[in-house]
């Protein structure tokens, strides 16, 4: 099933947007991505018609987030849910337990392995093995065991990366929380990811937001809408702002 441009409505809709693979193209390390030159001013654009109902939903700390985006600083949650900025320009991080004891059993595998790497954040470590995808079993495994012994994280699987991450809230529980609160509150959830841990925010807004989700690409998933990739993203949110264009 496509959306239909014409469905996506400014004045009763929110809209909720995953980062990597969805507004930007996926890259061989994290620090390597490079958002599209007019990504910018299309966000700014969106969340001014939205009148604020737009947030980055990231696995990514919000200040990356706000890195990658200046000179924007949009509502987003980050770390898959631990922390969020709310439209008032709030932050709340949730407290999450050191990942010190992760790092420790993790660091010797990715000295032995240099297309390993190791991204701490505040409550979560992901373990990236894109430039080693051979080793994606070891690594499930080592992360699988050392989080069976350091207790309150749970174990989420991503595109070449598996990740440690505090058991405290998820992607769904950050769009709810938005949804609770101006301007967002009342809309119609729309939110649009890649991966398997964009599922539970697809989750949230289907069954509890009344919304629907967009996968962007290939393999399984709850969400009800699809599009190949973040260029056919840039396209449908253009058209939506020039369906504007053109009724003003
Ligand atoms: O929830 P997202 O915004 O999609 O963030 C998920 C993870 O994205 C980053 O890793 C992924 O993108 C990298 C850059 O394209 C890529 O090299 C890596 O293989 C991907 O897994 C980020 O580094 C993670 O912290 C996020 O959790």
């Amino acid at each position: 099933m496509s959306l239909q441009i014409h469905e996506y409505d400014f004045a009763a809709d929110a809209l909720f947007l995953d980062f990597d693979g969805t507004l930007v193209n996926l890259a061989p390390e994290p620090d390597s991505v490079v958002p599209a030159p007019d990504l910018i001013e299309m966000l700014q654009r969106l969340q001014e018609l939205s009148h604020g109902a737009l947030a980055v939903v990231s696995g990514r700390p919000v200040v990356q987030l706000d890195h990658y985006l200046a000179p924007l600083h949009l509502p987003a949650a980050g770390v898959h849910g631990l922390e969020r900025r709310d439209a008032s320009g709030r932050l709340i991080q949730l407290s999450a337990p050191d990942t010190a004891r992760l790092m420790e059993r993790l660091a010797p595998l990715v000295a032995r392995h240099p297309g390993l790497l190791l991204e701490p954040k505040r409550g979560a470590l992901a373990l990236h093995y894109r430039k080693a995808p051979h080793l994606e079993e070891t690594c499930i495994e080592a992360m699988n065991h050392a989080v069976s012994r350091v207790p309150g994280f749970t174990v989420l699987r991503g595109k070449m990366v598996v990740e440690a991450k505090a058991a405290l809230a998820d992607k769904g529980d950050a769009i709810a929380s938005f949804m609770r609160e101006a301007p967002f509150a009342g809309r119609r959830p729309v939110f649009v990811g890649d991966d398997v841990t964009d599922e539970a925010g697809f989750d949230w807004v289907q069954s509890h937001g009344g919304g629907f989700g967009i996968k962007i690409g290939e393999g399984p998933s709850k969400a009800n809408m699809r599009l190949d990739n973040p260029a056919a993203l840039h396209q449908w949110l253009e058209q939506a702002l020039k369906a504007v264009d053109r009724r003003s």
